[in-house]
C-alpha cells in the first residue's frame, strides 16, 4: 500500500481592508510566499508553502487544493481548515462570496431559528463560491460513473458540544464522540446521507447551514459562533483485486473565529460564553499543533477539546492536511494577525503520514454494519409503506429471524454478496431519502447509521365514535366503545375550553391573560375552534337477553337504585324493545347527570391549575429573576476581575517599562566606563611600548660597548699599564724632588 510523509500544507490569506475595519493603513506586506507584518515594534517576516493577496480570486485557492479533493477520489483522506481571528475571512474562503446572500440567515442571533425552504438548485455565481461548494462539484464530475458511494454529514460544535446540523436545527441533542478500530474516530448517531448528485450534496450544506449559530459581533456582522465540519465519505462499490474496498473521508472545517473580550461591556452572557468556549478550543488546537511540530514523543492533548478529539486523525496520522490561515492586512489587528502567522508556523512543522485507505470487502465488521442498516432501514420503510399501522410485533418477529439468518452466513459471505449488499444499502438509503423529502414520514431517525427501529410512527389519533361503533362487534367491544367515547368526549370539553379561553384573550396554556410567557400579542393566540357539538350516543346494540343489558350497566357503573329501577321494568315489560327505550332514557339522563358532575370537577380542577400556574409562573419569576440577578452579579465580578487583571497588566508593564529604563540607563554607563578603560589600556600600552623602544635603545648601546670591550688586546693591555706604572715613577720622582 503506498505511504508517504509529507508536512502539513500551509497557506495564507489575506482579506481586503472592509468598511467594518474603519480605518486604511495596512501592516501587512506581500512578496510572493513571504509576508512582512510591521508596526511600532515588531518586525516579522515568515515564508509559508502559499500566500494569497487580497485581490486573489475563489478559484486560485481552489486549485490550491483540488489535488488533496482530487486524493479522495483515489483513496486518500484530506482535510482543510479555515483558521484565524474573527471576520478575517473564514467562512468567505469555504462557503464562497455570495453564500451568505444566497443563504440568508439573520443578522443577530436567535435561539429558535424558523427553518425556511431552500431551493434546491447550484448557487448562481460558480466562480464565486468557496472551497466546499467547489469540491463537491469538482469531486462529482471527477467520480462520475465510477462505482463509488458518496455519504455526506454536517455537523457544529458549539459551546464544546457536538449537534447535527442536518438533522437538531434546536440543538437540543448534542452527540458524543466514539472510536473503533476500523472506522476511527466517528460521531455517533450523526446523520449520513447518501447522495448522488452534487445538487443534492450542495442542497444539504445549505440546510444545514442555516442551523449554524451565528452572531453579530463588532468586527463581523454574520459571525459564525460554532465550528462546523462537513465532511464526506467516499466508499467503492466494487473490491478490487486484492478483494479491497477503497473508502476515504473529506473533512472541510470552518472554524469559528477567535475573539477578545471587549472592553466595552456590549458582550452579552452568552455571547461571553460562545467567545470563551472558542478561544479554549481553539487554544487546544494551538497546544496540540505545538505539540505535534516537537520531536512528536511528548504527550499530545487531543482531548482537551472536542474540536482536537474530531480532527484527531486529520492532525496526526493518515490524511493529507491543509491549513488556509485567513488574516486582514489592516493595522488594528496587527497583534491578532501576529498570533494566527505564529499559528501557522508551527502549523507548518507538523509532519503527516499519508497512505491509500482500503478496507477488506469480507471484512467482519463492514458486513455486519451493512446488515444491521439493511434491516433497519427496511423496516423503516416496511412500515412507511404500511402508513406505520402495521403489526409491529410481528415485524420485529420477522426482522429477528432475518437477523438470525444473515448472522448465520456473515462468516461465509464472498466479495459478490457483500457488493450487493451495498447495492441494496444504498438504494434503500435512497428510497428513504425520498420519502422523508416528500414529507411522507415523520420519523427523522431512519438516516442515522445503525439508530434502533422506532415505533413512534404509530398513530396516536382517537378514532371518532362513528368510526369505532362500526368497526366494533356489537356483542363483545361496548366497554372499549365507551372507552372511546369518554376520551372523545374529553377531547371536546378541553377543546371547548380552550376556545372560550383564547376567545377571553386569555392564553391556552397558562390560561393567564395575553401577554404571557407563550404569547406576547393577542393576535399571535391560535383561532378559537368552533366548539364541536356534543354528538349523542348510537343506539344500544341489540342484545339476547336481560342479564347482557344488566351486565354492560354494571360496566358503565350505574347506581344500584337505578339498576333496581331498571330491573323492575323490564321484569313489567317483557320486550326488547320496550328495555332498549328505558335503557336510552336511562343512559341520557345517567349521561346528563355525569356530564354535569364531569364538568363541575372540571371547572375546580381548572381554577385549581389556574391558581397553580399562577402560583408556578410567580416563582419561575422570582427564580429568573433571581437568576438574572445572580448572572449580573457574575457578569459584574467577571468585569471586575477584567479590570483588575487589565490594571495589574498595566502595573507590570509600567514596571517593566521602568525596568527597562533602569537598565538603558545602566548600558549606558557601562559603555562609557568601557570607552574610558579602553583608552587608559591604550594610554598604558603606548607607555610600555615607549619603555620597551628605550630599553632596546639601551641593551644595543650596552651590547656594542662589549663588544668594544672584547676587540681590546693583551698588548694594549699591557702598554696601558706600562704607562701607568710610567705615570706612577714619574709621580714618585717628582715628589722626591720636591720634597
Ligand atoms: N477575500 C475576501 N474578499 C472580499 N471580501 C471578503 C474576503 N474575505 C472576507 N471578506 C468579507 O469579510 C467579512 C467577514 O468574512 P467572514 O464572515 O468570512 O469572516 P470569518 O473569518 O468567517 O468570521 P467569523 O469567525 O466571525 O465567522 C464578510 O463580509 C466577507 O464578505
Amino acid at each position: 500500500m503506498e505511504e508517504s510523509s509529507e508536512h502539513l500544507k500551509v497557506a495564507i490569506r489575506v482579506r481586503p481592508i472592509l468598511e467594518i475595519d474603519k480605518v486604511q493603513d495596512t501592516a501587512v506586506y506581500l512578496n510572493e510566499n513571504t509576508i512582512q507584518v510591521t508596526d511600532s515594534t515588531h518586525m516579522v517576516t515568515s515564508s509559508y508553502d502559499c500566500v494569497f493577496s487580497s485581490d486573489s480570486t475563489q478559484q486560485q485557492v481552489f486549485e490550491y487544493v483540488k489535488k488533496g479533493i482530487e486524493g479522495v477520489s483515489r483513496g486518500f483522506n484530506c482535510t482543510i481548515l479555515a483558521y484565524g481571528q474573527t471576520g478575517s475571512g473564514k467562512t468567505y474562503t469555504m462557503f464562497g462570496a455570495e453564500w451568505e446572500s444566497n443563504n440568508p440567515a439573520p443578522q443577530v442571533y436567535y435561539q429558535n431559528r424558523i427553518p425556511r425552504p431552500v431551493k434546491k438548485t447550484l448557487p448562481i455565481n460558480t466562480s464565486k463560491i468557496g472551497i466546499i461548494p467547489s469540491s463537491i462539484l469538482h469531486l462529482f464530475q471527477i467520480t462520475k460513473g465510477k462505482p463509488l458511494t458518496i455519504y455526506c454529514s454536517f455537523l457544529q460544535i458549539y459551546n464544546e458540544k457536538i449537534f447535527d446540523l442536518l438533522q437538531n436545527p434546536n440543538r437540543d441533542k448534542p452527540l458524543s464522540i466514539r472510536e473503533e478500530r476500523d472506522n476511527g474516530i466517528f460521531v455517533e448517531n450523526l446523520a449520513e446521507y447518501v447522495v448522488e448528485k452534487a445538487e443534492d450534496c450542495i442542497f444539504l450544506l445549505k440546510q444545514g447551514d442555516r442551523n449554524r449559530v451565528v452572531r453579530q459581533t463588532r468586527f463581523n456582522h454574520h459571525s459564525s459562533r460554532s465550528h462546523t465540519i462537513f465532511q464526506i465519505l467516499i466508499e467503492g462499490d466494487k473490491a478490487n483485486k486484492r478483494g479491497a474496498l477503497k473508502r476515504a473521508k473529506m473533512n472541510l472545517c470552518d472554524l469559528a473565529g477567535s475573539e477578545k473580550f471587549d472592553k466595552e461591556g456590549s458582550m452579552v452572557k452568552d455571547h461571553i460564553q460562545e467567545m470563551n468556549s472558542i478561544n479554549k478550543s481553539l487554544t487546544t488546537l494551538g497546544k496540540v499543533i505545538s505539540a505535534l511540530a516537537g520531536n512528536g514523543t511528548g504527550h499530545v492533548p487531543y482531548r482537551e477539546s472536542k474540536l482536537t478529539r474530531l480532527l484527531q486523525d486529520s492532525l496526526a496520522v493518515n490524511t493529507r492536511t491543509i491549513l488556509i490561515a485567513t488574516i486582514s492586512p489592516a493595522s488594528i489587528y496587527v497583534e491578532e494577525t501576529l498570533n494566527t502567522l505564529k499559528f501557522a508556523d508551527r502549523a507548518k512543522q507538523v509532519m503527516v503520514k499519508v497512505k491509500k485507505n482500503e478496507i477488506s470487502a469480507t471484512n467482519d465488521q463492514l458486513v455486519a454494519k451493512l446488515q444491521r442498516e439493511i434491516q433497519h432501514l427496511k423496516s423503516l420503510l416496511s412500515l412507511n409503506r404500511k402508513g406505520g399501522l402495521q403489526d409491529i410485533s410481528q415485524q420485529l418477529l420477522a426482522l429477528k429471524e432475518e437477523n438470525e439468518r444473515l448472522k448465520k452466513i456473515t462468516k461465509n459471505l464472498t466479495i459478490e454478496e457483500v457488493e450487493s449488499l451495498k447495492q441494496e444499502n444504498k438504494r434503500l438509503r435512497i428510497e428513504l431519502q425520498n420519502i422523508k423529502e416528500k414529507g411522507e414520514t415523520t420519523d427523522d431517525s431512519f438516516f442515522v447509521t445503525e439508530s434502533k427501529p422506532s415505533s413512534s410512527t404509530k398513530s396516536t389519533k382517537v378514532p371518532s365514535a362513528r368510526e369505532v361503533i362500526s368497526s366494533s362487534d356489537p356483542g363483545s367491544n361496548v366497554q372499549s366503545t365507551l372507552e372511546m367515547w369518554k376520551k372523545r368526549e374529553m377531547e371536546e370539553a378541553v377543546q371547548n375550553m380552550k376556545s372560550k379561553i383564547t376567545s377571553e384573550g386569555r392564553c391556552p396554556v397558562c390560561t393567564l391573560k395575553v401577554p404571557c410567557k407563550h404569547y406576547s400579542k393577542i393576535d399571535e393566540l391560535p383561532r378559537p375552534i368552533t366548539p364541536v357539538r356534543n354528538v349523542s350516543l348510537p343506539p344500544c346494540p341489540k342484545r339476547p337477553n336481560n342479564e347482557n343489558i344488566i351486565k354492560d350497566l354494571d360496566i358503565r357503573n350505574v347506581s344500584l337504585e337505578s339498576t333496581k329501577k331498571l330491573s323492575f321494568r323490564t321484569r313489567m315489560k317483557n320486550s326488547y324493545n320496550e328495555e332498549s327505550a328505558a335503557m336510552a332514557e336511562f343512559r341520557e339522563e345517567e349521561k346528563r347527570r355525569k356530564k354535569l358532575k364531569e364538568t363541575e370537577s372540571k371547572l375546580i380542577k381548572l381554577s385549581k391549575i389556574e391558581a397553580y400556574r399562577e402560583e408556578k409562573i410567580r416563582r419561575e419569576m422570582q427564580k429568573l429573576e433571581e437568576e438574572k440577578q445572580k448572572e449580573e452579579e457574575d457578569f459584574l465580578r467577571e468585569q471586575i476581575k477584567e479590570m483588575n487583571r487589565r490594571k495589574y497588566l498595566e502595573n507590570q508593564k509600567k514596571k517593566l517599562d521602568e525596568f527597562a529604563r533602569i537598565k538603558d540607563h545602566e548600558m549606558r554607563e557601562l559603555k562609557s566606563k568601557i570607552k574610558k578603560d579602553q583608552e587608559e589600556q591604550k594610554i598604558q600600552e603606548m607607555k610600555k611600548q615607549k619603555y620597551l623602544e628605550e630599553q632596546r635603545k639601551k641593551i644595543v648601546e650596552y651590547q656594542s660597548k662589549k663588544r668594544m670591550l672584547e676587540e681590546v688586546t693583551m698588548d694594549q693591555i699591557d702598554e696601558l699599564t706600562k704607562e701607568v706604572l710610567l705615570r706612577q715613577k714619574s709621580s714618585t720622582k717628582s715628589s722626591a724632588e720636591l720634597s
